[in-house]
C-alpha cells in the first residue's frame, strides 16, 4: 500500500551517531535513553541479554528502554534514530520546539489533516461536505498517518472528524471507479486495501483514541472495537447498515462486537443495521464515555492532554499486554472478513444498494 518509504542508510546512521556528540544542548535523560535504546536495536537487534538486577538501577533502566522496542527491525530502529537526531539538531538550532510533526509526510489530499501537539498526534477526517466519507486516497493516507504516528514522539494518537459528522463510512462512489479489470479487479483491490487498513489498527502500538464528534456509519463504527478508548458527543450515533447495502461486517467487528456487547446485541447491529444512540453504545461497552455536545471538545481534549503526560513507554507496554494475545486472532478475522467482502462487492445485492444510494432513492 503506497509503497514502502526509503529507510535511512548505514551512512545516514553513522552520520547521526557523530552528530549526537555535537549537539549544543543536553537533550535530557529521557531522550538520551531513547537514543541509547534505538542505537542498541539498530546495531544489535532486539534485546536478548539478561536483565540487570534490581539494584543495578542505571543498567536496568537502559535495558528496559531497549527491551521496550520489542521486535522493531534494525532498519526501522536506524531510521527512528536518524529521525530523532535530526529533530534534536533542528531544535537546538531553531528556538521553535512546537514542531514534532514537521518531518511527517503530509497526506496527499486536504481530506485528511494530521497534526502533532502536546504529546498527541491527531488524525482528522476533513471532508465535512461529504460527512467525512472515506475515499480510496483517504484510506491510503490514514495508513501512512498511523505508520508515522506509531514512530513519532507523541504518546497518544487520536482519530476524529471535522464538521457535524464523525464519518459516514466508505465513500460509496469508490465503487463506481471501475478499473480496466472490471468489477472483479475493483473488488480484489478494495479487499486488499481494506485488509491493510484494518491491519494498521490491529497493530497500532500506542494508545489509540476515537473522538467521535458526531454520527458514525459503517467502517468508522466497526473499527472502534480496535481502539483503546472511544469518547463520543451525545449527538453521535453508531450505524452499521451492512445488510441494507448487501455487504457484510468488516473492521474485525464480527469478532469484537459480540465480545464487547454480547452476541445478540451485536447481531442486531451487524445483521439488522440497528442504529445505536451514543448512550446505548456506551451502555453496551462500545463507547467509553459520552459527553454533552456543548462541552464535548473542551472536556475531551483537557482529559487527553493530561493523559498524554503519562509515561509513554508504560502506556505502550500496558497496551501490548492487553492486546497482544488477541492479535493473531484479529489478523485472521480481518483476512476472512476482507475475503468475504470481496465476493459481496461483486453481488447484485450490493451493486443495487449502491446504485440506489447514488440515484438518491435510498438514504439510511
Ligand atoms: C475499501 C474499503 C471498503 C470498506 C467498506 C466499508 C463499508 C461501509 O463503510 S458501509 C457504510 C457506507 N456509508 C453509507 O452507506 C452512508 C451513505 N450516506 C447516507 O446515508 C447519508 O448521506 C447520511 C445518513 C450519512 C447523511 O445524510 P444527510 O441527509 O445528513 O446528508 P447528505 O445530504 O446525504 O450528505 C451530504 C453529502 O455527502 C455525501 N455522502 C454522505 N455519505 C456518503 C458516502 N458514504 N459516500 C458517498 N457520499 C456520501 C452525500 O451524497 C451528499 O453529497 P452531495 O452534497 O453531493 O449530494
Amino acid at each position: 500500500v503506497g509503497g514502502p518509504a526509503m529507510l535511512a542508510s548505514q551512512k545516514d546512521f553513522n552520520n547521526a551517531v557523530s552528530q549526537v556528540k555535537l549537539l549544543k544542548e543536553d537533550p535530557g535523560n529521557e531522550v538520551k535513553l531513547k537514543l541509547y535504546a534505538l542505537y542498541k536495536q539498530a546495531t544489535e537487534g532486539p534485546c536478548n541479554v539478561p536483565k540487570p538486577g534490581m539494584l543495578d538501577f542505571i543498567n536496568k533502566t537502559k535495558w528496559d528502554a531497549w527491551n521496550a522496542l520489542g521486535s522493531l527491525s534494525k532498519e526501522a530502529a536506524r531510521q527512528n534514530y536518524v529521525d530523532l537526531v535530526s529533530r534534536l539538531s533542528a531544535s537546538s538550532e531553531s528556538p521553535s520546539p512546537e514542531a514534532p510533526a514537521a518531518d511527517r509526510k503530509q497526506p496527499e489530499s486536504d481530506s485528511l489533516v494530521v497534526t502533532s501537539e502536546d504529546g498527541i498526534t491527531t488524525i482528522r477526517l476533513n471532508r465535512p461536505a461529504k460527512k467525512n466519507a472515506l475515499t480510496t486516497q483517504m484510506y491510503h493516507d490514514i495508513i501512512a498517518a498511523l505508520q508515522a504516528a506509531s514512530k513519532d514522539e507523541s504518546a497518544i494518537t487520536v482519530l476524529t472528524g471535522s464538521g457535524d459528522y464523525y464519518c459516514s463510512g466508505n465513500d460509496l462512489t469508490n465503487f463506481t471507479h471501475l478499473p480496466a479489470g472490471g468489477l472483479e479487479e475493483m473488488a480484489r483491490s478494495a479487499a486488499a486495501l481494506l485488509r491493510d487498513f484494518v491491519n494498521c489498527f490491529i497493530d497500532f502500538p500506542k494508545p489509540l483514541v476515537a473522538v467521535v464528534n458526531g454520527p458514525a456509519v459503517g467502517i468508522s463504527v466497526t473499527i472502534l472495537g480496535l481502539f483503546d478508548v472511544v469518547y463520543a458527543t451525545d449527538r453521535a450515533s453508531f450505524h452499521t447498515p451492512f445488510s441494507h447495502l448487501g455487504q457484510s461486517p468488516e473492521g474485525c467487528s464480527s469478532y469484537t462486537f459480540p465480545k464487547i456487547m454480547g452476541s445478540s446485541k451485536a447481531a442486531e447491529m451487524l445483521l439488522f443495521g440497528k442504529k445505536l444512540t451514543a448512550q446505548e453504545a456506551c451502555a453496551q461497552g462500545l463507547v467509553t464515555e459520552v459527553f454533552p455536545d456543548g462541552t464535548f471538545q473542551k472536556e475531551v481534549w483537557a482529559r487527553l492532554k493530561a493523559y498524554s503526560k503519562l509515561p509513554p513507554n508504560a502506556m505502550r507496554i500496558s497496551k501490548q499486554i492487553i492486546r497482544n494475545r488477541e492479535k493473531e486472532k484479529l489478523h485472521a478475522v480481518n483476512a476472512e472478513e476482507s475475503s468475504v467482502l470481496r465476493e459481496r462487492w461483486q453481488s447484485d445485492e450490493c451493486m443495487n444498494a449502491i446504485a440506489s444510494f447514488l440515484s438518491r432513492k435510498a438514504k439510511l
